[in-house]
């Protein structure tokens, strides 16, 4: 693997590695969460081709999406394209894409017994292979460009997807197993958290350099049920993928854990291992430098809509974003995902205003 590793091609901007682990840099590196996707008219092409798993199965067609906003914009980072939903597939339940409604699982999970139809934690690796393989391939074709982030949903989250079977207002089943099957729940849990840090050390080998894990149903939760079901399982994913990739002999890679809406849960997130915090939009910078405490990167936090107003008011809604969070310890981001009606030029004035105010 140190081998392989060493093939890839030197990093020329590593400006988002150095801030995730505190160190100085000369601008603010800048992504944005969905910034490969349907804002961009090359992705439509593509996706027009394609069904959405067939695209995250072919490394080649992946790759060639996670480059595009690369190739337009002057980010700082690359995301690869797959979605979090890939690990309940591995773990054998079937998910679909419907255009204009999401992701929909026909047979999601209706009670505890359905646990069983689980396969083996173990197992998903070699059914994921072919996300190791994107990785690999793009971080080849990024020739140094930018670090390759990698990614994954947070157990909770996943859990809420395999229950509800696609996305929900008030995810009422899932809070309902919380509530009437505590045992059950953690069983379900524990095996998404096995799968989970067995994917993201594959990731790593494969070549990720920074993982980010989505607990974008943190809201449902609320202080109580997330230190019962989220918080023991976002601690144990940082600390045995950071331990088994110490094992393994490969570099310690910067680790984001991003709650949306848990800003109950700052605090707690900033006494872990992750180096990076993911902030949404409705926490203000300030407070949020406060929970989370000094040590610790913020990544955000910028409202998505805020991309819908001109460059002008752009330009100014980011400066006043980087003067609250400060130039060190700091990555730009959106508060969330791209909507796929937003104009890309409007993207690019989010990122030239991010490096320009932030420049020494
Ligand atoms: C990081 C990522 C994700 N999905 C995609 C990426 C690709 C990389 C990138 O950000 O550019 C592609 C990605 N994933 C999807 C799309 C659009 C699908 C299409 O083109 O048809 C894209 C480009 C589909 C998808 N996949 C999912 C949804 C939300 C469903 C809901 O709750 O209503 C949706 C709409 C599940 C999902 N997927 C993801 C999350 C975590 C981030 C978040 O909170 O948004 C979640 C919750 C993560």
């Amino acid at each position: 693997m140190a081998e392989k590793k060493s093939e890839f091609p030197a990093l020329k901007n590593d400006r988002l590695l150095r801030a995730a682990r505190g160190e100085s840099v000369d601008k603010v590196p800048v992504w944005a969460m969905r910034q490969a996707g349907r804002y961009l008219p090359e992705f439509r092409e593509v996706r027009a081709q394609y069904d959405f798993f067939t695209m995250c199965r072919t490394p080649e067609v992946a790759c060639q999406v996670t480059l595009q906003p690369l190739d337009r914009f002057p980010l700082d980072a690359a995301i690869i394209f797959s979605d979090i939903l890939v690990v309940p597939q591995a773990l054998g339940m079937e998910v679909q894409m419907k255009p204009g409604e999401g992701p929909v699982f026909p047979s999601p999970l209706s009670g505890p017994e359905d646990l069983d139809r689980l396969c083996n934690p173990k197992d998903v690796c070699a059914k994921l292979q072919y996300v190791f393989d994107a990785i690999t391939l793009t971080r080849h074709k990024l020739d140094g460009r930018a670090p390759l982030i990698g990614f994954c949903g947070a157990p909770w989250t996943i859990m809420a997807y395999m229950i509800e079977g696609k996305g929900s207002k008030t995810m009422s089943n899932a809070k309902c197993w919380l509530y009437r099957h505590p045992e059950a729940s953690h069983r379900l849990l524990k095996t998404i958290t096995d799968a989970t840090i067995a994917y993201l050390v594959g990731q790593v080998k494969a070549g990720a350099q920074l993982l980010q894990v989505f607990e974008s149903h943190a809201e449902h939760l609320g202080p109580n049920l997330f230190q019962e079901f989220s918080l023991p399982y976002l601690k144990r994913i940082c600390d045995e993928v950071k331990d088994q990739v110490a094992a393994l002999d490969l570099q310690d890679i910067p680790m984001t854990v991003f709650p949306k809406g848990g800003h109950f849960a700052l605090r707690e997130l900033g006494r872990l291992r992750y180096e990076v915090v993911g902030i949404d939009w409705t926490v203000d910078p300030i407070l949020a430098r406060q929970l989370v405490g000094p040590n610790k990167t913020l990544q955000g936090n910028l409202d998505p809509c805020a991309l819908y107003a001109d460059p002008i008011q752009i330009d100014s809604s980011v400066k006043d974003m980087v003067e609250k969070f400060g130039c060190e310890r700091y990555i730009a981001n959106l508060g969330h995902g791209m909507y796929p009606d937003m104009d890309p030029r409007h993207l690019a004035a989010f990122v030239e205003a991010v490096h320009t105010h932030s420049t020494k």
